[in-house]
């Protein structure tokens, strides 16, 4: 048998494809996957290192706004729809698969042109452009939220929940390993900070009272993770403050980690952002969470994703705008201190945790493809 799986940008769009796309194959034992997504874009790095086959279209987002780059934008979005077709016809999938993202858009409508099966993965509770438009032309729509459901007005039909797709070793990374893969001491409590995929400048801007307040501390330690931009600033505001990184022992910072699962696994403490993978993810492992949603996401759809763990009681959130070293420093503290507080937080998030959601879209997948096979 024979997939396409199409979804780029960000670590929120792909790896819930390359999740899917393991899944499909273990299932199947023996199922060729073609990812196709675009050539400046994190998968053209991600998905050759995952070891799957990679063809990229020629394909980008319109501006919000009347312009001369978004006429632009409609021609090479049509030919990026041949560019598609031609892709298709030669691999021949059995079904085609979109985790969104802007690539998503032609790959999926030459699919469903071609009378391919296809579903689409939907991972916030506010649905993205690109999902909501091919919500009238896909099979079905597998949702990450139950509450996203209500956004495909003419699609109901087609939703499924199923949770967002994991990946396995972030159920599997050990604390053991996770601390000794980032040199992390046991006895020490360990808080973990990501500002999604990108990086975050505000929360990156606001650890700099929180590394200064637990520079040398004995009871914390954090694993800071800025994100490819940010790292030299942030590294050299941190110095510049007096902190010694090679002597202080407890914190450590990186760009960018490909080994976020053991990260999680050694994990008391998120502050995050509210990407709804990286949510999939702590909730899976049940990590309590200080989240500060991106306030200029479409349609401020992180701070809906924030609440839905909010409401539950595993997560509090922070607003962007409101965000500031001590009351970063504060939201810490007040968990770090009150054991019982950061524990209840811990389960109330587990309850929310889908592991097994990468099964249960690989299994829709497939249902699908049996009608149409090759
Ligand atoms: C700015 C923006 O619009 N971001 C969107 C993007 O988020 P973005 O890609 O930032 O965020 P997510 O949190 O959903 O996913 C990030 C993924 O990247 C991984 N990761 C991240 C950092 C790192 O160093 N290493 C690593 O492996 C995480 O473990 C996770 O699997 O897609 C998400 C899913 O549609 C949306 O909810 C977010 O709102």
């Amino acid at each position: 048998m024979r997939v396409i799986i199409s979804g780029g940008g960000t670590g929120g769009h792909i790896y819930p494809a390359v999740t899917i796309a393991k899944e499909i194959v273990k299932m199947t034992g023996s199922c060729q996957v073609l990812f196709i997504g675009t050539k400046g874009g994190l998968e053209a790095d991600i998905i050759p290192k995952e070891g799957f086959s990679f063809q990229t279209i020629e394909v980008r987002g319109l501006e919000r706004r009347l312009s001369f780059r978004n006429v632009q934008t409609i021609i090479k979005t049509v030919s990026s729809l041949w560019q598609s077709l031609a892709i298709i016809r030669s691999f021949r999938p059995s079904v085609v698969v979109g985790t969104g993202g802007y690539v998503c858009g032609p790959v999926l409508l030459a699919a469903s042109i071609l009378k391919i099966p296809t579903v689409i993965q939907e991972q916030n509770v506010i649905p993205g452009i690109t999902n909501r438009i091919l919500a009238r032309f896909v099979d079905r729509i597998a949702v990450g939220y139950q509450e996203a459901a209500i956004h495909f007005k003419y699609a109901q039909r087609k939703v499924v929940f199923t949770g967002n797709p994991i990946r396995p070793e972030v159920m599997s990374a050990t604390r053991s390993e996770g601390q000794a893969v980032f040199g992390l001491d046991p006895d020490k409590l360990t808080l973990l900070v990501v500002g999604g995929s990108q990086g975050a400048r505000s929360i990156n801007t606001a650890m700099l009272q929180v590394h200064k307040h637990f520079a040398n501390n004995p009871h914390v330690q954090i694993l800071h993770v800025t994100g490819q931009n940010e790292y030299n600033n942030i590294v050299n505001s941190i110095e510049q403050a007096g902190i010694d990184l090679s002597s202080t022992g407890n914190i450590i910072i990186k760009p960018y980690i490909y080994n976020m699962p053991q990260a999680l696994a050694a994990a008391d403490l998120a502050v995050f952002r509210a990407g709804a993978v990286g949510l999939a993810e702590i909730t899976a492992r049940g990590i309590p969470a200080i989240l500060i949603p991106y306030p200029y996401a479409s349609e401020n759809h992180q701070e809906y994703n924030a609440r839905v763990l909010e409401k539950q009681g595993a997560a509090i959130t922070i607003n962007d705008s409101e965000l500031d070293g001590s009351k970063l420093l504060g939201a810490i503290e007040n968990l770090l201190n009150v054991r019982e507080k950061l524990d209840r937080m811990g389960v109330n998030s587990k309850k929310l945790g889908r592991s097994q959601a990468a099964q249960a879209i690989a299994r829709l997948v497939l249902s699908l493809a049996t009608y149409n096979r090759q």
